[in-house]
């Protein structure tokens, strides 16, 4: 048995639903998200083999996965690097890049070049909203990521992805193929068409909850905030 999977429009409502009903803060939210991003990067590859790990963040809440992932992947031993083209005022984004700036975590504007200086590159810059054809300043870094030498672990989706679609027939991201990808929560429709490693992070969802959007809540071990999932085959 597969996973099912959690389309846009009920992965939105759940998100209403836990900081409303389920008495959440984003900020929890997007911890426990982040925290598992940086556990599926240590899975992936662990400090002592690719220290240098470039975090691309997007402008939304996928992107506060990755500011979050980078906080967590400097207390591992890495030694990351953001890349955050589209910031915005938001007070909570505003702390999350105070904590990275007191670690001394440096920015790089130019994330094509980065990208030559880097072991691994975290795609935290389309998650679940992302819609329609990618616009600027993204372009060039989707394409970036598509033609990349070095390993990318996508954060919920491959950026570019049509979320229920998957790859994108051109553009940018046509021939974009990340290494490894960490759904949250629940895995998207687009994972029918991934190849790579996956995993499955964001524990924070009970049965009930699960049982209502219809999704299954994967085999966990012990004290882990992700587990590998075979996309299709038996759990
Ligand atoms: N329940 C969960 O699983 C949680 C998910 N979180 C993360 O939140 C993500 C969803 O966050 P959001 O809803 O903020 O949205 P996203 O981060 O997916 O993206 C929305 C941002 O991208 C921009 N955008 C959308 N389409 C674009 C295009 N074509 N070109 C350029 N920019 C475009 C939007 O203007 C917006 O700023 C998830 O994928 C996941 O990574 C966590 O942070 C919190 C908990
Ligand atoms: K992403």
């Amino acid at each position: 048995m597969a996973l099912r999977t959690l389309g846009p429009k009920a992965a939105a409502a759940l998100d209403e639903e836990l900081m409303s009903s389920g008495a959440f803060s984003i900020d929890q939210l997007m911890e426990l998200a982040g925290l598992s991003v940086s556990q599926a990067m240590y899975a992936l590859s662990p400090p002592s083999k690719s220290p240098r790990v470039l975090v691309a963040c997007g402008p939304g809440n996928n992107g506060g996965d990755g500011l979050v992932a980078a906080r967590h992947l400097h207390h591992f031993g890495y030694k990351p690097t953001k890349y955050f083209p589209k910031q915005t005022k938001n007070e909570l984004y505003q702390r999350l890049r105070t904590q990275l700036e007191q670690l001394k975590v440096p920015f790089t504007d130019d994330f094509v070049s980065a990208m030559g200086k880097t072991d691994w590159v975290i795609d935290a810059i389309f998650g679940f909203s992302f819609s329609g054809e990618v616009r600027e300043p993204f372009p060039a870094v989707i394409k970036a990521l598509a033609e990349s030498k070095v390993p990318v672990l996508a954060v919920d989706a491959p950026s570019s992805w049509n979320i229920d679609d998957g790859p994108p027939d051109d553009g940018p991201g046509k021939d974009y193929n990340p290494d490894a990808l960490i759904s949250l929560t629940a895995p998207k429709p687009l994972v029918k068409w991934f190849k790579g490693k996956h995993y499955v992070g964001g524990r924070f969802v009970g049965k009930e909850i699960a049982d209502k959007y219809e999704f299954d809540i994967p085999p966990y071990e012990g004290g882990d905030q992700v587990v590998e999932v075979p996309l299709n085959g038996k759990l």
